[in-house]
């Protein structure tokens, strides 16, 4: 009989797991355990009768590096080449990034003319911050908050209003709080390895590539930024779904893990709503705080590891305008904490992906982040918060900052509560405890998604790739 491996939450994480467990020559006995009534977690895409597509998730995947070529590679096996939307590199969704400061648009500099000048809201040339890099000696902290970093990198400025806003619209986060080791490893390696961050990302690690497929090939030729899918981001997880179940993986909606207990013969008893599974391996692909709540009580010092990985929770209002026009084209743009912490950034849909309106309209489609960090502060409790005070300030937002007056045609709101989580500072050390305690416990489980090695959705499909890796390596 091959072994059980039973996994744990049907985000993209989970879904990847299992198709790296299917595809193997002798794969397991595998099966999927989702609370929710759909697969997918924060992949979640509304598609309309008149064809419009909205995305409540993530809405863009990069097409660089290891991962994303990786990704590609799944994305090809699954035979959704010929849904794939590309951005390609000349494309203003690729060029134009905006920041929303001093009650005015300012496009991020682009090019070497955009460093020599200086361009506001900096008040002076960025190119006087990479020589501050290229001066400045390399740290010497086993970690500092990302603000912290830039800031004795490339100077207050970039500190306050650049990275300020990029962490907003990547972990919708404070910089203050975010550990620069674990949310850009990148460029805390770079530091480390040549003494400035501008000279290690240009002189880069090395040339290493993921699985090529023709897909990523053109991604390259053609320098695509990101690319989405024409059923929108869900239909990754629904192309997932139909490549597992003809081969014999089990899908479970409707099957929220409540206890996850040791046998005395070694393997994991499931203890699931309606009765109790076994499996000789998990998988765990569950947000960290909801790991913590299903644990033996003998692995407490684990969970309480993983309940100190917090996660913030994003309001996001996707807004449809007809027969009006933005101020500028381009990706969507952010705002800085300082300027308003509430509202973190507009995306402009209907730039990077006009194929997503509604058939034969020319509509613009926006989507309002609001949240984060400050939702709190902001909002309240993202259980009680009404979505009419949400939807108000999406387009109070709108027609301040884009100059929209009309009322929108259609919008949606949606509350994510805890969607992304934060890793704070020494979140790196957190990580090796966690590792060190599987390791030293032999316990049959591997921790994967978006709360322990990067939040994107490339980084979640890697993580189940290499702890699958690691697992049937182990199996055999
Ligand atoms: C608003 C937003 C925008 C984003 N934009 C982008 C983007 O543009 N590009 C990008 O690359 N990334 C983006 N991301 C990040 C990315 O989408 C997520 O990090 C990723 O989808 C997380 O996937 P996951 O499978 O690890 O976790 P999740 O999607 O959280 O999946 C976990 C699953 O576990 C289930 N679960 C929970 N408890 C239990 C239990 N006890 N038993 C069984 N199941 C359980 C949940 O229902 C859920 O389905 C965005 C995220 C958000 C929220
Ligand atoms: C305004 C809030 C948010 C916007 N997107 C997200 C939030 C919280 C979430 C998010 N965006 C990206 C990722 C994946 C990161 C990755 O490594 O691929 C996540 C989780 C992509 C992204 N979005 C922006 C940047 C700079 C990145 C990093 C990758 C890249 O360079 O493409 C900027 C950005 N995000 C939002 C807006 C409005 C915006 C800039 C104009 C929305």
């Amino acid at each position: 009989m091959p072994p059980t491996v039973a996994v744990v939450g049907g985000g993209i994480s989970g879904l990847a797991a299992c198709y790296h467990l299917a595809r193997g020559p002798h794969p397991p006995k595998v099966l999927l355990l989702e609370a929710s009534a759909r697969l997918g977690g924060w992949l979640q895409s509304t598609r309309t009768a008149d064809g419009a597509v909205f995305e409540h998730g993530p809405r863009g995947i990069r097409p660089a590096g290891v991962v994303g070529t990786d990704t590609l590679h799944m994305v090809s096996e699954l035979g959704l080449e010929g849904d794939v939307l590309p951005v390609p590199g000349d494309h203003p969704a690729s060029r134009n990034r905006f920041l929303y400061t001093g009650g005015a648009l300012h496009k991020l500099p682009s090019g070497l003319g955009g460093l020599l000048r200086p361009v506001p809201p900096f008040s002076r040339a960025l190119l006087w911050s990479g020589v501050r890099d290229l001066l400045t000696p390399a740290g010497t902290e086993p970690d500092e908050s990302v603000h912290a970093f830039v800031h004795r990198r490339f100077g207050q400025e970039v500190a306050d209003i650049a990275v300020d806003s990029l962490c907003r619209g990547v972990f919708a986060g404070d910089c203050r709080a975010l550990s620069i080791r674990s949310c850009f490893p990148a460029l805390f390696e770079a530091e480390r390895r040549r003494r400035s961050v501008l000279l290690g990302l240009a002189l880069g690690s090395g040339k290493e590539r993921g699985a090529e497929s023709g897909l990523s090939q053109r991604a390259r030729a053609e320098r695509w930024s990101q690319w989405s899918l024409r059923g929108g981001m869900e239909t990754l997880a629904q192309a997932l779904a139909a490549f597992l179940r003809p081969r014999g993986v089990e899908l479970h909606c409707h099957a929220p893990l409540h206890r996850l207990r040791r046998h005395p013969d070694g393997r994991w008893q499931l203890t699931l709503a309606d009765g109790t599974v076994m499996a000789d391996y998990v998988v765990s692909a569950l947000p960290a705080a909801a790991l913590a709540e299903v644990l033996p009580a003998e692995t407490e010092p684990l969970a309480q590891e993983l309940r100190h990985i917090p996660a913030v929770s994003v309001a996001v209002v996707n807004l449809q305008y007809e027969g009006v026009t933005l101020p500028v084209t381009g990706f969507g743009h952010l705002v800085p904490s300082s300027e308003d912490a509430s509202l973190l950034g507009i995306v402009y849909d209907s730039v990077a992906f006009p194929q997503h309106n509604s058939t034969g309209a020319a509509s613009v489609r926006l989507t309002v982040m609001l949240g984060g960090a400050w939702f709190g502060q902001s909002f309240g409790d993202p259980v009680a918060v009404a979505p009419a005070l949400l939807l108000q300030r999406a387009q109070v937002a709108v027609r301040e900052q884009l100059g929209l007056e009309p009322a929108p045609t259609r919008s949606i709101v949606k509350v994510h509560q805890a969607c992304i989580p934060q890793y704070t500072l020494g979140h790196w050390q957190r990580i090796e405890r966690i590792n060190r305690f599987l390791a030293e416990q032999r316990l049959p489980l591997s921790l994967i998604g978006a709360s322990y090695t990067g939040v994107s959705v490339n980084d979640c499909i890697a993580s189940a790739k290499v702890a699958v890796g690691q697992l049937l390596g182990q199996l055999r």
